[in-house]
């Protein structure tokens, strides 16, 4: 007779490090998350993000519960994705590291539209959203977001983050 394994049977043995190697090779755009509201202003770098539906038009962004930023993205409910640029890597760096919410925001340009999140004026797209579910899984909030807005650039590169290092799409090619 057959032996049919099923999930539960097989050890778990994927080591944190295997995980984050494994997933530094999928290659990302880069995203600087930002919103404002009632609980203030806040911002943060993500890769975590993608596609959910066109119908409604939605998107999903994995935010880390233990992020400075994650309480004032729950309370103000809303949210841009800004899908940086090319040569925007220093603003990825500033919203991905250590730094206060006034550095983060002071070096470049920024708009509201629906929302009132702000929307970075170079970004190559903004997608002005508000967060509809959240869903915990591990350490981080998968917050599924309903796109109000979209902005686009007519041309540009977009930032790629690639083996742990910044690169643009055209040298992907
Ligand atoms: N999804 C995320 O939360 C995420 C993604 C990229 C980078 N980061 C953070 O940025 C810093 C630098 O990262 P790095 O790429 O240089 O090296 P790394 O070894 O920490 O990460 C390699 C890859 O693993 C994934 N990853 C990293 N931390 C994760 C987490 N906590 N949860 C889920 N996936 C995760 C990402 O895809 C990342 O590109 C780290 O502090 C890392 O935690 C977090
Ligand atoms: C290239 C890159 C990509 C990501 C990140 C970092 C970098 C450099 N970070 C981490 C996140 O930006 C970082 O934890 C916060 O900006 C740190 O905020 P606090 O210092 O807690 O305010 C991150 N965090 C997260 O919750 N989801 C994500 O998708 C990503 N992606």
């Amino acid at each position: 007779m057959l032996a049919v394994k099923t999930l539960d049977s097989i050890p778990v043995e994927v080591s944190r490090e295997a995980f984050r190697n494994a997933m530094s090779v999928l290659a990302a755009a880069v995203n600087v998350v930002t919103t404002d509201g009632p609980a203030g202003r806040a911002g943060f770098t993500a890769t975590a993000v993608c596609s959910v539906s066109d119908e409604p038009p939605s998107l999903l962004v994995c935010l880390n519960r233990s992020a400075s930023v994650y309480d004032t993205f729950c309370t103000n409910g809303h949210l841009c994705v800004n899908t940086l640029t090319s040569d925007q890597h220093a603003l990825s760096n500033l919203f991905g590291g250590k730094t206060s919410m006034a550095e983060r925001f002071a070096t470049a340009d920024w708009s509201t539209e629906f929302t009132g999140a702000p929307l970075l004026n170079d970004a190559l797209i903004n997608f002005d959203c508000r967060i509809g579910n959240r869903v915990s899984v591990g350490s981080h909030d998968i917050l599924i977001c309903e796109i109000v807005g979209i902005r686009q650039r007519e041309s540009g590169d977009s930032l790629i983050y690639f083996q742990r290092n910044y690169c643009n799409a055209q040298q992907l090619m």
